[in-house]
């Protein structure tokens, strides 16, 4: 049985909580094999997967695709997918259609970023039926489009918008709530004022759990390396000489070797070349 919502609800206060990205089925297998409680199908699929320069082109359809590949790949943990830039703004009814696209597509919950402005999406798509996670702070859906990468929450009045954001995601019925850039105070501050866990990226030691970006963490994505984002693994490199390894073994001949080949018998290749011939 995979977690419930109820798990990680119950974790605030007791333990922390470990999310990391996912996008495909073996990165989900393997990640959900490592023990981490939450497998986020983030709209960074869009940079990560994809090669867009942001989230802002990724639609519907791809999430849909990649949050069928993380259910089929999970065991253990909750699966939480991102809904994609424009496919909860425009109304209620399609808020809630969407969400239920993802659910249908193997998610246990979908994630929306916004404050106080979408606490009646938020209501809309939890009265239903369908958990949510809040996502607050550095919101890249939009925020890139006005001022770029910037670390929030670092002035008394912008501090305190984020407390009040958070405290109205948890009245809308929210159970977690991403926090993103956000100066470790203010992370520290919102955590203690909300009941429901919060999981942050880049907002330091004091939310209840982390998650990071697994590209990122496996050191596989170049484009950005935000200062957050601790690289346990430099994959890339990796991989780049594995694959210059092959190519100077085909170049030279040394692969295949006899142990990659398939043989046909002696007496049976005798009768083929007397054909041949
Ligand atoms: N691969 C990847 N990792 C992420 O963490 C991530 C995505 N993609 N896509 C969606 C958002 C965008 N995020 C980003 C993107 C860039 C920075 C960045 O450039 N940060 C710099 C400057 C921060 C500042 O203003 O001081 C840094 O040094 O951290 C941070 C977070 C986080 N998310
Ligand atoms: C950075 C995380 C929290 C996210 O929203 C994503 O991966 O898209």
């Amino acid at each position: 049985m995979p977690k419930s919502v109820r798990d990680i609800l119950s974790m605030k206060n007791s333990k922390k909580i470990t999310v990391i990205t996912a996008y495909d089925y073996t990165t989900s297998q393997l990640c959900d094999k490592a023990g981490v409680d939450m497998l986020l199908v983030g709209d960074s699929a869009g940079m990560v997967m994809l090669g867009y320069d942001n989230t802002i082109p990724v639609t519907m359809d791809q999430m849909c695709m990649f949050t069928e590949a993380v259910a089929r790949g999970r065991q253990n943990a909750l699966v939480v997918a991102d809904m994609p830039f424009m496919s909860y703004q425009a109304s209620r009814s399609q808020a809630i259609e969407n969400a239920g696209r993802l659910v249908k597509a193997g998610a246990d919950a979908v994630k929306l970023e916004g404050g106080t402005e979408i606490r009646d999406t938020i209501h809309g798509i939890v009265e239903i039926g369908i958990p949510v996670m809040g996502h607050i702070g550095f919101q890249p859906q939009t925020t890139t489009l006005q001022e770029g990468y910037k670390v929030q929450a670092k002035t008394k009045d912008s501090a305190l918008r984020l407390v009040e954001s958070a405290k109205s995601l948890e009245d809308a019925g929210a159970f977690s709530i991403v926090l993103e850039m956000v100066t470790r105070e203010a992370s520290k501050i919102i955590s203690e004022s909300i009941s429901i866990p919060t999981i942050g990226i880049g907002s330091g030691p004091d939310c209840d759990g982390q998650v990071l970006v697994v590209h990122d963490m496996l050191g596989l994505y170049e484009k950005i390396k935000p200062k957050f984002a601790k690289r346990y693994l430099e994959l890339s490199s990796d991989i780049i000489h594995a694959v210059e390894s092959y190519r100077n073994d085909v170049v030279s001949g040394k692969f295949p070797g006899t142990e990659h080949c398939f043989s046909m018998d002696k007496s049976e290749l005798e009768r083929l070349k007397k054909e041949v011939d």
